[in-house]
């Protein structure tokens, strides 16, 4: 290693991994030239990196891309980065996808963030965080019984903050409008939770989705740079299975071509249920069954905003030469 090569500590936290094994004590170092990876046990992660004084991301989008890979890095759905707060919040957060694009927001790994910063950061007692992030003031509070509840504050429902240049059909918002994909016209509602969402739950030639028959590495592609969604957009792919119990799958913008379909998306379950109460498939409190595991997600009436609980693993430390 030479001289100036910068050591940067990462930690790989992982979510809605069913009977977490124990992470991997000790350190790993892994020189971004790709060199065969650590041993790896997250199944939907996000790697976190340290330390927290910089104002910066530490590592470039290129090499977090190279950090994400399964193969030749530590293997995560993204990196996120711990920096101080701005506007009063006690940290800032920015997160970089496995292709190296920058999104506003990541609901798993901002419980990523918190599991960090309350263990890694040792904040005795210190459970609620105010996190500055592209989609505005997050505030993620570790519960007693671990799970990592998150207030995602207010979905975003205008076509032009989402963006889509789909049109309105109910009260301003893109409410199971046509698009046409793959020869099929897909009912979709949009939906952004900072970052931009596409939700279906099926389409005209398609009327109830079984989301485990869908190739998400074909048609995924097809719906995140599809010409109606001008910064792209992530993609969920909806069965009900009851009023209070929903499935998904989703294609993630900036995530697919590099690690395929992810096992989980926070703001997309987030975006599901305010799609499914907006269309009047479900409560505002729902159960949404991912692959990777299980959210709760709740679109309170009262203050309008989303919550969503869920887990968060620390599965092993690390230290990257760079
Ligand atoms: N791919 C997403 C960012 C990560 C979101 C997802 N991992 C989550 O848990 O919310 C985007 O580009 O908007």
């Amino acid at each position: 290693m030479s001289p100036a090569a910068a050591t940067t500590t990462f930690v790989a936290i992982s979510i809605a991994v069913p009977n977490p094994t124990a992470p991997s004590r000790g350190r790993v170092r892994l020189p971004l030239g790709g060199v065969p990876a650590a041993p790896r046990r997250a199944v939907a992660s996000m790697a976190v990196s340290a330390p927290r004084d910089s104002s910066v991301p530490k590592v470039t989008p290129e090499e977090a891309a190279k950090l994400c890979d399964r193969n030749f890095g530590i293997g995560a759905d993204g990196v996120i980065f711990v920096m101080p707060g701005v506007n009063g919040a006690d940290y800032t957060m920015r997160i970089f996808n496995s292709d190296g694009s920058e999104p506003e927001m990541c609901g798993n790994g901002v419980r990523c963030f918190a599991r960090f910063i309350a263990e890694i950061e040792n904040l005795q007692g210190t459970n609620r965080f105010t996190i500055h992030t592209g989609a505005g003031k997050i505030v993620p509070e570790i519960q007693s019984d671990g799970q990592v509840k998150v207030d995602m504050g207010e979905p975003i429902l205008s076509g032009l903050d989402i963006p889509t240049k789909l049109l309105a059909t109910k009260n301003k918002a893109v409410v199971q409008a046509e698009l046409a994909v793959e020869g099929l016209t897909w009912h979709v509602t949009c939906v952004s939770m900072g970052n931009p969402h596409c939700v279906t739950f099926g389409a005209n030639e398609l009327k109830v989705l079984q989301v485990d028959d869908l190739k998400l590495s074909e048609i995924g592609p097809k719906f995140e740079h599809h010409e109606m969604f001008p910064a792209r957009t992530n993609t969920e792919f909806v069965q009900v299975l009851s009023r209070s119990h929903l499935k998904m799958r989703v294609w993630e913008r900036g995530a697919g071509l590099t690690v395929g379909a992810t096992l989980a998306c926070g703001t997309g379950a987030c975006a599901v249920v305010v799609a499914a109460v907006l269309e009047g498939r479900a409560e505002r409190k729902c159960v949404v069954d991912l692959p990777g595991g299980p959210l709760e997600i709740e679109w309170r009436e009262d203050d309008n905003h989303v919550y969503m609980t869920g887990p968060a693993e620390v599965v092993f430390y690390g230290s990257v030469v760079h």
